[in-house]
């Protein structure tokens, strides 16, 4: 790939989960040191988009490119893959009986053959990174959950990988912890070259370090550009969303799975 080339390239894309249709018509293309808020009201269909993104979902139609490449169908090529693709999944996934060092250890013991003595000054880096070297010995229990999270930050970049995809990286925080957390993102995403993309219902915390925003709203992508046009939008969906009105285009309750007999826009 080129450097002009996206990281993420994703073209007329559709998601089916439980035999239905949960997201039709997604073009995304995310270049190169962006940060990108994937922004969308619960059930919208944003984790269904990440487990696209890491392989772990294969479309129903469309296709996924990352780091200018065809998403590898082989689980070889796509363990491979996915070695550089840093996730935080919701909430920290941390290992309660291990310290902050060892999990940030983790990754590198299991997929390098890197002997101790480096892995120890790799795992000091990343601490030092998010701002927690002197936490290292603390168990997950002895941290506030905002270092907790720092630390489940620092695990996803154990393997120094270009892409990062935070899924809803601020739940349970309260506003100073989620500006931490949002602010460092940042300032990892442009201090290691990365390119980021964010998943959260958050949007407030979320838009002042975005360079790009996607809206997902009953199935399909309702808004794409900067934070700054998402602010300004008049689009019903959109203001429904961000003004978190409980009445309007988007409904309030879910479908639920076995009664939505919606036929997709493919199979109508
Ligand atoms: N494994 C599955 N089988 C069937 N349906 C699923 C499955 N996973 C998710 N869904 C459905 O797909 C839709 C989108 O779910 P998804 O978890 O992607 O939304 P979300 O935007 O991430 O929600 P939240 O913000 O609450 O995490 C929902 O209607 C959900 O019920």
């Amino acid at each position: 790939m080129t450097d002009s080339s996206p990281i993420v390239h994703l073209t007329n894309l559709r998601l089916d989960r439980g035999g239905r249709t949960v997201l039709r018509d997604i073009n995304l293309s995310v270049p190169r040191g962006q940060v990108v808020a994937v922004l969308g009201p619960s059930g919208s269909g944003k984790s269904t988009l990440l487990a696209a993104l890491t392989g772990e979902l294969e479309p129903a139609a469309g296709t996924v490119e990352i780091f200018g490449q065809p998403m590898p169908q082989s689980s070889r090529a796509l363990l491979e893959l996915r070695k550089k693709i840093g996730v935080m999944l919701q909430g920290n996934g941390l290992l309660t009986d291990l310290t902050a060092a060892e999990n940030v250890a983790l990754p590198l013991r299991t997929h390098t053959r890197l002997p101790k003595p480096v892995i120890e000054r790799l795992v000091r880096m990343k601490l030092h990174a998010v701002g927690l070297r002197a936490a290292a010995d603390a168990f997950p229990r002895e941290l506030s959950g905002g270092m907790a999270r720092r630390v489940a930050l620092a695990r996803a970049l154990a393997m120094d990988p270009p892409l990062m995809i935070y899924d809803e990286p601020l739940t349970g925080l309260d506003p100073i912890a989620s500006g931490v957390v949002m602010e460092l993102v940042r300032r990892l995403n442009d201090s290691l070259g990365l390119t980021s993309i964010v998943v959260t219902h958050h949007v407030h915390e979320t838009l002042p370090v975005a360079d790009h925003a996607i809206v997902i709203a009953n199935g399909s992508i309702v808004f794409s550009g900067t934070p700054a046009q998402l602010q300004a939008s008049t689009d019903p969906l959109v203001r429904q969303f961000l003004d978190g009105n409980p009445d309007g285009p988007i409904p309030f309750d879910a479908m639920p799975r076995d009664t939505d007999t919606r036929p997709s826009k493919e199979a109508a």
